[in-house]
């Protein structure tokens, strides 16, 4: 550990919104940033890899790079979460802000833990051993029997070029992953604002837990 951060101590809310491909997260993390903005709150959005410089590089070199070995692919992930938390996610928490992730640690310990085959537990303790320590307070997991309608696998992605036989290698180790680590499931074979709908009541109730109304999250 780097420091000793936790999203309890520096206010705000830390979600992430994890998930296979084509389940909808990018579509929710539009929608529940709006509502959640039209409630008055204070919203970052952002997504692994990316939400930086560093990130971005990183987002475009995984995507892209189809054989890259899984423990450079690893190093590299997880060494832009490490500036993404330091850059952005703890900068908005401690500005009281909501902080939206499209992906983060389940990512990581599904397709390099598992897809790439390095490992749950390896994989666990590495994010473990070198992230600042700062924890969601709350990782929902999108989860549908397929992928939405509108997805089509692209064919360029490091992941999605081996279409669905790894989907649903994927699908089944994020059902796994979450009974182990605590996720929430949330189902998204419905229509988008049901599941808008859903998140956002979810969110609702960690933020009346943390008494954190709008107007703080609004104090800079
Ligand atoms: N609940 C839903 N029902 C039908 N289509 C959806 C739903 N959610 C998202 N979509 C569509 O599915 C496609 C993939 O959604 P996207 O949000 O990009 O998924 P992800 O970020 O998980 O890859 C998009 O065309 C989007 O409009
Ligand atoms: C965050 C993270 C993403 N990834 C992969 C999963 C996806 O294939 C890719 C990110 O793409 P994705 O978020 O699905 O974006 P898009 O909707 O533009 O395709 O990075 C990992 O392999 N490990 C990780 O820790």
């Amino acid at each position: 550990m780097t420091n000793n951060h936790s999203a309890k101590t520096l206010g705000g809310l830390f979600v992430v919104i994890d998930g296979p491909d084509g389940v909808g997260k990018s579509t929710q993390i539009e929608n529940v940033k709006r509502q959640l903005q039209g409630l008055g709150y204070h919203v970052t959005a952002s997504r692994e890899p990316g939400g930086t410089s560093i990130g971005e590089t990183v987002r475009r070199l995984v995507k892209d790079n189809k054989n890259l070995p899984p423990w450079c692919e690893l190093h590299l992930i997880q060494g832009a979460r490490i500036d993404h938390i330091n850059a952005l996610i703890i900068p908005a928490l401690q500005r009281n802000e909501i902080v939206l992730l499209d992906r983060f640690t389940p990512s990581t310990l599904v397709y390099q833990g598992v897809v790439r085959g390095i490992g749950v537990d390896e994989v666990a303790s590495i994010i473990h051993r070198s992230s600042p320590n700062i924890e969601p307070d709350v990782i929902f997991i999108l989860d549908a029997q397929t992928p939405q309608t509108g997805f089509e696998f692209s064919s360029g992605d490091s992941f999605e070029h081996q279409g669905m036989p790894i989907w649903r290698t994927v699908r089944q180790a994020y059902l796994e992953l979450a009974t182990r680590f605590g996720w929430t499931v949330v189902t998204a074979d419905r229509p988008k604002d049901l599941v808008t709908e859903n998140l956002v009541k979810l969110i609702a109730d960690r933020l009346n837990f943390r008494s954190l109304s709008a107007h703080e999250s609004a104090v800079h």
